[in-house]
């Protein structure tokens, strides 16, 4: 082994925010970071996976001239790179087929380059669909270290960094683009550890930060030396450039920012999601129909922290079932955050289709058709309003009604991002008290009251579905946790609302295919990670 005594090598750790498909903006945005590092007095600057491409780039990568353009920008930040050295992550076209590579520069000279080895199919990720798997180790070495590259999923197991260490690496530079979901943090730090505990080898932990679609990367770079110590913590959900340096084979760091609480984490992540949803795609703004309930609550709130009160625009639209009580709170919240607010009663709409049906309906008794009819015109006020104005529709419903398919196609579920799609409602009522603890934006009335969609009279939630401690924790055990329901019922949960969850659960995969992408903050959310048939007669254990 090398001697690393009285070495001190610096190393900037850019935690970026990339752009999916923008790649001249992401090269440029690595050559900032270069000049940066430079100023900074930096040996090497490492970037997260794929920062050229962004991640993921899903069937772009299926593209040959997709591999071509992400050839000429490589070249470029080679070019770029005088005078100190960048491990960059990027897609890669190879003599052997596609891969997920990081590339080692030295001095404007590609020095090597490694193919990721255990490619990551699980959850949300899909890269044996793109990538070939590489199969040698690469270490490199700089003033007289020796460093080994592996990218993230490499680290989740033994062997990739057990070849590093075989091939001589001192300590290992890790690009990552490893999405948040709830406690992933802690889970990535123990996942690290047992790797340090297998080989001693000090591992620096670059991950991206910022929205793509349903994921949000949350940042939150680490090292961890020999002796498992966390020598360097990054801010969560921040673009950062951060300085580690390597001295006599350890990780020392004056970034050692304190972990949050579990609220502001996912307060942060829906916020980044919508942030980041909007700005990539250059939406001007969002409309939220604000009902007096929790749920439109929340949404709006997140929106305003995401975006600004100036972009977001909140529409309440009574009918003859709203109670007086939805439109006070609904009009004391947007007086708190200052933002565009309408009401645009719906009782004459309704009325217009009551009677364009009523030859049709002739007999029949009232039932949720009237109730949808309400939700259907909502949703159409609203995406009018979008079309004329450009901005998109924030859609409302938790993972509970996701699960459950209490929502109403072309209804409330008509719009264009579904920021509490993987919060259960009982995180819904959990996050809103967390959000009203750090400034009271929502009215504690809009808190305390019972949930009910206001769409006959005296209409509860509570009426039509089990508790929702319950119904959330029964949903998460089948969904997240694959329980059967006998193992769900054998925990403790009543028969009776574990068939009724499961069978609302099966039932109304459909309403989820055709539902607005949101935002994931659990381990599985209702969008890449849960691919279920619509069309299955397959029958559960009970
Ligand atoms: N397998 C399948 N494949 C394709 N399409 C299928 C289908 N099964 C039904 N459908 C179609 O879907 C229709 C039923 O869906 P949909 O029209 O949405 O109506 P539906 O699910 O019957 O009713 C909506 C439910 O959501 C509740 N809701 C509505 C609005 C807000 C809230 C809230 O508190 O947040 C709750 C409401 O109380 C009611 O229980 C059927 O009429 C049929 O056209
Ligand atoms: N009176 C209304 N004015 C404006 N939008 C409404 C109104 N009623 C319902 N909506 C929209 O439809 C969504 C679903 O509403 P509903 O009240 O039926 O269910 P919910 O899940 O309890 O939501 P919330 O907690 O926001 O009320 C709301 O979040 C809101 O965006
Ligand atoms: N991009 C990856 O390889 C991610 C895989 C890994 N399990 C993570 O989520 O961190």
């Amino acid at each position: 082994m090398m001697n690393t005594q009285n070495t001190s090598i610096s190393i900037a750790v850019v935690q970026g925010n990339f752009t999916v498909g923008d790649l001249q903006a992401n090269a440029d945005r690595v050559i900032s970071a270069i000049e940066q590092a430079r100023a900074a007095g930096a040996d090497l600057l490492l970037t997260p996976e794929l920062a050229l491409s962004g991640y993921p780039p899903e069937d772009l990568l299926l593209r040959p001239d997709f591999y071509r353009a992400c050839a000429r920008e490589t070249g470029r930040i080679v070019a770029a790179s005088k005078g100190i050295c960048v491990v960059l992550g990027h897609p890669a076209e190879a003599d052997e087929g596609y891969f997920n590579a990081a590339s080692v520069i030295i001095d404007g000279r590609l020095e090597t380059t490694y193919h990721k080895h255990l490619l990551p199919n699980y959850e949300v990720f899909d890269e044996e669909r793109y990538f070939e798997a590489g199969l040698v180790p690469c270490v490199f070495e700089l003033k007289g270290t020796r460093f080994g590259v592996t990218i993230c999923a490499d680290l989740w197991e033994a062997a990739p960094a057990a070849l590093a260490r075989a091939a001589g690496a001192q300590a290992i530079l890790s690009l990552n683009a490893s999405p948040f979901h709830m406690n992933k943090q802690q889970r990535r730090h123990q996942v690290l550890r047992d790797r340090v505990g297998e080989n001693g080898l000090p591992i620096l932990y670059c991950n991206m930060v910022g929205g793509q679609d349903e994921l949000v990367f949350d940042g939150a770079s680490f090292a961890i030396n020999a002796d498992g110590g966390l020598a360097y913590r990054s801010a969560s959900f921040e673009e950062r450039l951060d300085v580690v340096r390597f001295e006599d084979g350890r990780w020392v760091s004056d970034v050692r920012t304190e972990p949050r609480p579990l609220e502001a984490e996912v307060y942060e992540a829906l916020k980044w999601g919508v942030r980041d949803y909007l700005g990539k795609n250059r939406f001007p703004g969002v409309i939220i129909g604000l009902s007096g309930g929790v749920d439109s609550a929340l949404t709006l709130a997140i929106a305003v922290d995401a975006l600004g009160a100036d972009r977001v625009r909140a529409v309440m639209m009574p009918s003859p079932y709203t109670a007086q009580m939805s439109l006070d709170d609904s009009r004391e919240m947007v007086r708190r955050l200052g933002v565009r607010y309408d009401e645009i009663p719906i009782e004459s709409a309704m009325k217009v289709f009551a009677d364009l049906l009523a030859p049709q309906f002739k007999g029949l008794p009232e039932d949720t058709t009237e109730e949808n009819l309400q939700s259907r015109i909502r949703g159409m006020i609203l995406m009018a309003l979008s079309n004329k104005t450009g901005a998109i529709v924030l859609t409302t419903g938790n993972k509970s009604e996701m699960a459950t398919g209490y929502a109403t196609l072309y209804g409330d579920m008509a719009g264009g991002f579904a920021v509490l799609k993987d919060l259960y409602k009982t995180f819904v009522y959990r996050l809103s008290s967390w959000r009203n603890g750090v400034g009271g934006v929502i009215p504690q009335n809009i808190i305390d009251r019972p949930p009910s969609a206001e769409l006959k009279p005296g209409q509860k939630d509570q009426d039509s579905l089990p508790p929702y401690e319950v119904l959330d924790a029964i949903i998460e055990a089948y969904m997240e946790r694959d329980e059967s329901p006998r193992e769900i019922i054998a925990a403790g949960f009543p028969e009776n609302d574990v068939r009724r969850t499961v069978a609302m659960l099966k039932r109304n995969e459909y309403k989820r295919r055709q539902a607005p992408v949101g935002i994931r903050v659990t381990q599985r959310g209702f969008g890449r990670d849960w691919r279920y048939p619509i069309t299955s007669r397959y029958q559960d254990e009970f």
